[in-house]
């Protein structure tokens, strides 16, 4: 190849780069002048003239968050084109003033062939150019020839351009503890479930590091950009399995431009409640089984009770009695109404006082027509012995109060679980005071479902709000009108059907995420679920509930399951929800972890009796893991190996991943370390151990469950054989801890290896 091919390529792309930057600087400041005279504009007049203010407000001020999102990598390659066109593809779609195409968003149908063209089926291109830049400079190009007669005839020769593929570029960067988008190097496979259609639930099962993550993430930003119509009002949910693997994956969708996405763990799924308690194994288990629905619904049953004995009550000064047998049969009516338990209440309760009546009108000798009825249920109501029987009998409960007091009480258990082993029952009680754990989430979720909302004032309440917003979405509709006027390039980041959608989200858009997350009703038009194996049964029926509409991306490796209540086979999750509705997809290449070092966490999940995928790495890497044989304690053998790791990568991440019981002396060790010398890699910041939360940090200590999901450029793993001990599932969890380097993993143990883990001692 000619240097002064490469050259004249890498002048041509600059060339070309300056003007998309341009032109975007210019839509930049064009939105921007636009904002601040909307900004001026007098918020007298009509209500519906500050309506369609606002409406354009929020649309201009969506559209500069998009502009400034992509100032990075801004255009990432050009397709030729056999009839002579050529398409440049970036993160975001421009338009020239008179109205030539200068860019194509990656999400355009015309720029699928940039991920999908092969030389089998070029899709009508030539060729495929990726770009590679710089802040606004191109550093590199690489032409893929689709078409190589054409190209010869187009470009006179059949020798390509290329300087160093950009997909390597990419898997050999350091890490950054922040995942990247991959919009320049999305692989053809990896394209077909991001572009498949919205409707139903997608499963997207691969073995470590092959993109599961990454690619649905942009598999959502391609559905708000394909459905922005609909899921701009509904949102989109993304379930993540820690609040450190969200912060790991939250700059994703905002640098493609794309906000409004609601990220939770599954233990922060109910209104008002973070869960950070933990479970012991047997209690996750038992929590995430589905036997939990019928102990739940027991448990309400029982708080509808019935007194032993007759109860006297004195009702305005006159003694009534309120006799078993009535309240027994306002009870089974109520229950008859197959209403949740607050909602049923109100049945009860006016039942049960239309009885009292008949016994206060007898008692009064009084004859019993409408009018005394009245009188008598009033009095009846305002009697404080009668409101604390009718309570003891029938009390509105939250799911909250409801939860703790059947885990408090062994009897309130043992009658509620009766067919629950003594263990397990165990395993269930909890203080009072005891942190909500992740698994306690899907049960008061379960817990609101059966007790409802029951509040006659909360339910006008929020009808009132759903008319509201239904007369904003009726008047949304008639905004579509003025979409004409519009910027040429704010016309093209939204369709006008979009527009209207998103005026009503502009309401909500801004609080979209604080609005669902206290609407346990909340409907989201797509979530996308992450590591979903570790899901429990209970967590999925809540998840089912929060989308309605079936729209899923549900992403994991079997095995990978961690959790003792977690997957085996996706269909035993969701055959009961989606029965042969739901699809698989299967990523089959390992993007991260070196193939010597996939190949030995491969052979140590099989040895152990675990399943592993079969998978090709995209790179083999140098070596195996390096395995070290410890003589004395491991925790006072790490800051030095640490390092000379850090040492060694060049501001690479690095994680230390040991047994649940090591992980506070390692990292104990490691702050001394620091703090004495710095002799573990410098400054304090960089050798010093991270709290398992801290993404930013250059060395993380953690448990192999918290690694999940994580990647890091080393890691050292400590006593293997202790993780793999550590719990049912532990061969998945040392798969994972294997799992998580991009360059190098280093093993320290004192124990002896587990079977089929070897290497470079
Ligand atoms: N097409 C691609 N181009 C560049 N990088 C990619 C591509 N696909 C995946 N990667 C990178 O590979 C790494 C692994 O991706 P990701 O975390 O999404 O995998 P995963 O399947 O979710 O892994 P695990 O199940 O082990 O958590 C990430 O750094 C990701 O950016």
């Amino acid at each position: 190849m000619s240097q002064d091919v490469v050259a004249a390529a890498l002048r041509a792309e600059q060339a070309n780069l300056d003007i998309l930057y341009a032109r975007l600087d210019e839509v930049r400041d064009e939105t921007a002048r636009t904002l601040a005279q909307l900004r001026r504009t007098s918020t007298a007049g009509t209500p519906a003239a500050r309506v369609e203010r606002d409406a354009f407000l929020a649309l201009h001020t969506e559209n500069l968050v998009r502009l400034n999102a992509v100032e990075e990598h801004l255009c990432i390659g050009r397709l030729d084109m056999a009839d002579g066109s050529d398409r440049c593809i970036g993160r975001v779609g421009l338009t020239a003033p008179d109205g030539r195409r200068l860019l194509l968003d990656w999400r355009a149908p015309a720029a699928q062939p940039f991920y999908r063209a092969t030389p089998g089926d070029p899709d009508g291109t030539i060729s495929r150019r990726h770009l590679t830049t710089s802040g606004r400079t191109v550093t590199g190009v690489q032409d893929e020839v689709l078409d190589l007669d054409a190209y010869a005839a187009a470009n006179g020769r059949t020798e390509t351009v290329g300087t160093d593929g950009a997909l390597m570029l990419a898997l050999n960067a350091n890490r950054t503890g922040r995942m990247r988008d991959i919009v320049a190097t999305i692989q053809a496979e990896q394209d077909q479930i991001i572009r498949a259609p919205l409707a139903g639930v997608l499963v997207v099962q691969g073995a470590p590091g092959t993109g599961k993550t990454v690619v649905a993430l942009h598999r959502a930003a391609y559905l708000m950009y394909a459905h922005r119509d609909r899921l701009a009002r509904s949102g989109v949910l993304v379930v993540g399995p820690n609040n450190r693997f969200l912060r790991y994956i939250e700059q994703v969708l905002p640098s493609l431009g794309e906000t409004g996405v609601v990220m939770a763990t599954a233990g922060q799924l109910f209104p008002g409640i973070d869960a950070r308690g933990v479970d012991s194994a047997l209690a996750a288990e038992v929590k995430g089984d589905l036997r939990m629905t019928r102990v739940l619904a027991a448990a309400v049953r029982n708080r509808q009770r019935v007194p032993a004995k007759a109860v006297e009550l004195d009702v305005e000064g006159t003694r009534i009695i309120l006799a078993p047998h009535e309240v027994d049969q306002a009870r089974r009516r109520a229950q008859q109404s197959r209403k949740p338990h607050n909602e049923a209440r109100v049945r009860f309760v006016r039942d049960l006082l239309e009885r009292l009546a008949v016994r206060l009108a007898k008692a009064l000798k009084t004859e019993l027509d409408e009018d005394t009825r009245t009188e008598m249920v009033n009095a009846l109501r305002a009697s404080p012995d009668v409101r604390r029987e009718v309570n003891l009998c029938w009390m509105p409960l939250r799911p909250e109060k409801l939860l703790r007091d059947l885990y408090a009480d062994p009897d309130a258990l043992a009658a509620a679980a009766p067919r629950f082993s003594a263990a397990e029952r165990r395993a269930l009680r909890r203080d009072r005071t005891a942190l909500w754990t992740s698994a306690d989430v899907a049960l008061l979720d379960e817990a609101a479902e059966l007790l409802g909302e029951g509040d006659p004032e909360v339910d006008e309440a929020a009808a009132a709000a759903a008319a509201d917003l239904a007369a904003e979405r009726e008047y949304a509709g008639r905004v579509l009108d003025m979409v004409s006027d519009m910027e040429p390039d704010a016309r093209e980041m939204t369709t006008a059907a979009a527009l209207a959608e998103r005026y009503t989200a502009s309401q909500t858009r801004q609080s979209l995420v604080d609005e669902a997350a206290s609407d346990r009703n909340w409907a989201f038009g797509h979530v996308v679920i992450d590591e979903a194996q570790e899901l429990s049964a209970m967590q999925w029926r809540l998840l089912m509930r929060r989308c309605p509409s079936r729209s899923m991306t549900v992403v994991g490796d079997i095995a990978q399951t961690g959790s003792s209540a977690g997957a085996t086979s996706w269909g035993q999750m969701l055959d009961k929800y989606v029965p042969e509705r739901w699809r698989l997809a299967e990523l089959t290449v390992n993007y991260r972890t070196p193939g010597r070092i996939m190949d030995v966490a491969s052979a140590m999940l099989a040895a152990a009796g675990g399943n592993p995928s079969e998978i090709t790495s995209a790179r083999q890497g140098d070596s195996p893991p390096s395995v070290e044989f410890v003589s004395g304690p491991l925790a006072p053998a790490v800051p030095a190996v640490v390092a000379d790791e850090l040492a060694r990568s060049d501001g690479g991440r690095l994680a230390v991943i040991a047994p649940a019981a090591l992980v506070d002396e390692v990292a104990s060790a490691m702050l001394g370390s620091s703090s004495e010398s710095g002799t573990a890699g410098g400054s304090s910041s960089e050798s010093g151990a991270a709290a398992p939360d801290d993404a930013d940090e250059r060395v993380s200590v953690l448990t192999a469950r918290q690694s999940k999901g994580l990647e890091f450029d080393v890691v050292l793993l400590l006593e293997p054989a202790a993780i793999l001990a550590e719990s049912r599932r532990g061969a998945s969890d040392l798969y994972v801890a294997m799992t998580r380097c991009t360059q190098r993993l280093r093993i320290l143990h004192r124990e002896p290896l587990p079977a089929g883990l070897t290497g470079s001692d």
